[in-house]
C-alpha cells in the first residue's frame, strides 16, 4: 500500500500557501514603499546681474529631497549678450530686452510642467551699487524694466534687488563649501575669493574672529548642525575694471594729455575720453579741473613699475583695528585653503597657472615676462584671445598679485593655499547657488535624521525577519501536525 505523505493534509497546505503569500506581500510592500522614486527634479533660476555682464544659472535637485540634503546642481548657464544692466541707465527698457534670449533658453531647459513653480531671482552686484550711488532714480528705473520683463516669463518671479557686499561674499563662501560637501559633513571649510569687475570679496573662517572687533564683517550661520563665524568683506571699486579706472585716474593726475603706462604692453596705444574715465563714482571726485576731452594711453610694459602704480590705489597705512587688509578694513589672520574664482581664474588661466598650486615667485616671474612682451608679439602668440582682455592681462595680473600679497597679506608660504577655480563638480563658483539655497531654505540649520539602514539593507532585514516569523509560526502549529500513520501489522 502506498504511504501517505504526512504533510499533505489540507491544514498544512493552507498554512504554507498563506505563509508564502504573506512573505511575497511583505517583501513587495517593503520594496515598493522604500524604492527611490523615479527621479523627478525641481528647478530654480538665478540671474547674476554683474557689473560687466549678466548670466543666468539654472539649478536642479531631486524633488523628494526638497528641504533636505539633496544635491543641488547647475544644469545650464546662459550668458546674456551685451553689457551689465547698470550700463543701460540711459535706456532701461533695453536692460529688460537683453534678458529675453536667456529666458527663452530657460523655458526649454526647465520642463514645462515645472515652469509655474520654479522660482526666478535676479540679484545685482557692484555695477548697480555704483549706479545707485551715482543716480538712484536711474537704478530704480533699471530694476523696474528688468522686473517687468521677468514678470512676463512663465516662472515664479521672486524679485530683483541689489545684494549687499556682505551677502555677495557670504553666499560665494556657501556655494564653494556646499559644492565641496564641506558643510554637510562638518569638514574644515575653504575661504572664498571673488574678483568681479566692480567689487571684490574675501570670505573665510578664522578661529581668532568672533565678530567683536568688527561686527560689519561678521556673518553667523548654523548649517547642518554646525556653527560658523564667517569673516567677509566686499571692497567696492576694487573689482578689476574699477581698479583699472583708479590706476588710470591716478596716472592722469600728474598732468593731462598722455599716460605712458607700465601696466600695458609696449606698443599698446589708444585715445581715451576723460569724461568716460571719470564717470564712475570710484574716481569721479578726482577729475582734474582743466582736463582736455581726450588723452593718449600708451604702454611701456614693466611689471615692477606697474606694481608701484597699482599700490597707489590702496591705502596701507590707516588702521584702527589690531590688523587690517587695506583702506582701514579689519581682517583677521588668514587661515586654511581658498578657492579664488571669477577674474582671478580668468587671469591665472591665461598665465597657465591654475592646474597646480603655484609658488608665488613663479607668478611674479610669469607676470614680469608677460608685461615685458611687446603688444604685437602678444597678439601673435594669442590670436584666439579677445583684444579687450589681452590688452589688460599685464594690469590684471599685477593687480591680482598686489591685491593678494600686499592687500590680503598672502605670503610665499600661504599663497599656495589658494586654488584658482571656475567650477566645482560642474557648477560655477559664485554667489548665485548660495543665494538660491538660502532663499529656498534648502540648507537646514540642523543635521537631518538619516535612516538607520540603507534601502537594500532594510529590505534584506525585513525579508529575513519575515522568514524567521514564518518558520516559528509553522513550528508553533506542531500539535496540529498529522501523526505518522502506523503500518498495519500482519498478524
Ligand atoms: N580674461 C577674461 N576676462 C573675463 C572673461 N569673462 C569676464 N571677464 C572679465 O572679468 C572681470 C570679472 O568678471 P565677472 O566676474 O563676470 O564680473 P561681474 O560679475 O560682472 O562684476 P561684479 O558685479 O563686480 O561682480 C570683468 O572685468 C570681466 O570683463 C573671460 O572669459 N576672460
Ligand atoms: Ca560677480
Amino acid at each position: 500500500m502506498k504511504e501517505r505523505n504526512p504533510w499533505h493534509t489540507p491544514l498544512t497546505i493552507i498554512i504554507a500557501v498563506i505563509g508564502v503569500i504573506a512573505i511575497v506581500a511583505l517583501v513587495t510592500i517593503a520594496v515598493l514603499q522604500n524604492k527611490p522614486l523615479i527621479p523627478k527634479y525641481k528647478y530654480g533660476i538665478v540671474l547674476d546681474a554683474g557689473s560687466s555682464h549678466t548670466a543666468m544659472y539654472i539649478y536642479e535637485w531631486p524633488a523628494e529631497k526638497d528641504n533636505n540634503t539633496g544635491r543641488v546642481e547647475q544644469t545650464h548657464c546662459c550668458k546674456v549678450s551685451g553689457s551689465g544692466i547698470s550700463d543701460y541707465a540711459s535706456d532701461p527698457k533695453l536692460a529688460g530686452e537683453s534678458l529675453k534670449a536667456c529666458m527663452r533658453d530657460a523655458e526649454r531647459f526647465v520642463p514645462s510642467e515645472r515652469h509655474e513653480e520654479t522660482p526666478l531671482y535676479l540679484g545685482a552686484t557692484a555695477g548697480m551699487r555704483l549706479l545707485n550711488i551715482k543716480d538712484s532714480a536711474a537704478s530704480d528705473r533699471v530694476f523696474q524694466a528688468v522686473s517687468e520683463s521677468l514678470q512676463k516669463s512663465p516662472f515664479s518671479f521672486q524679485g530683483a534687488r541689489i545684494l549687499s557686499g556682505q551677502e555677495e561674499g557670504a553666499f560665494g563662501w556657501v556655494t564653494v563649501n556646499y559644492l565641496d560637501d564641506r558643510l554637510e559633513q562638518g569638514l574644515e571649510t575653504t575661504g572664498a575669493l571673488d574678483l568681479g569687475g566692480a567689487s571684490t570679496q574675501i570670505s573665510f573662517i578664522s578661529d581668532s574672529f568672533d565678530g567683536s572687533e568688527s561686527p560689519s564683517n561678521y556673518v553667523a550661520f548654523r548649517l547642518y548642525g554646525n556653527d560658523y563665524n564667517l569673516y567677509t568683506h566686499s571692497f567696492l571699486c576694487y573689482g578689476k575694471d574699477q581698479a583699472l579706472r583708479m590706476a588710470l585716474a591716478h596716472q592722469t593726475q600728474s598732468g593731462p594729455g598722455s599716460i605712458v603706462d607700465p601696466c600695458f604692453n609696449n606698443g599698446y596705444s589708444a585715445v581715451k575720453n576723460y569724461s568716460v574715465l571719470y564717470e564712475s563714482p570710484c574716481v569721479s571726485g578726482r577729475k582734474p579741473s582743466s582736463a582736455p576731452q581726450t588723452f593718449t594711453h600708451t604702454g611701456k610694459g614693466n611689471f615692477y613699475e606697474c606694481q608701484e602704480v597699482v599700490k597707489s590705489i590702496f591705502n596701507f597705512t590707516e588702521c584702527k583695528y589690531s590688523q587690517c587688509s587695506f583702506n582701514g578694513i579689519f581682517q583677521p589672520t588668514l587661515q586654511g585653503t581658498y578657492g579664488a574664482f571669477s577674474a582671478y581664474y580668468f587671469v591665472m588661466k591665461f598665465l597657465n597657472l591654475t592646474d597646480t598650486s603655484v609658488p608665488l615667485q613663479s607668478v611674479k616671474e610669469a607676470l614680469a615676462r608677460l608685461c615685458a612682451t611687446p603688444f604685437d608679439t602678444l597678439k601673435k602668440q594669442h590670436p584666439e584671445v579677445k583684444l579687450k582682455f589681452l590688452n589688460e592681462y599685464c594690469f590684471s595680473g599685477t593687480y591680482i598679485f598686489t591685491l593678494l600679497t600686499e592687500g590680503y597679506n598672502f605670503t610665499s608660504r600661504t599663497f599656495s593655499d589658494i586654488k584658482f577655480i571656475k567650477k566645482i563638480k560642474g557648477s560655477d563658483a559664485g554667489w548665485t547657488l548660495g543665494y538660491m539655497l538660502n532663499l529656498t531654505n534648502m540648507i537646514p540649520a540642523e543635521a537631518p535624521d538619516t535612516p538607520l539602514l540603507p534601502h537594500a539593507g532594510y529590505v534584506s532585514v525585513i525579508t529575513v525577519i519575515a522568514l524567521v516569523l514564518f518558520v516559528l509560526f509553522i513550528l508553533s502549529l506542531r500539535p496540529l501536525w498529522p501523526r505518522c500513520s502506523q503500518k498495519p501489522q500482519i498478524v
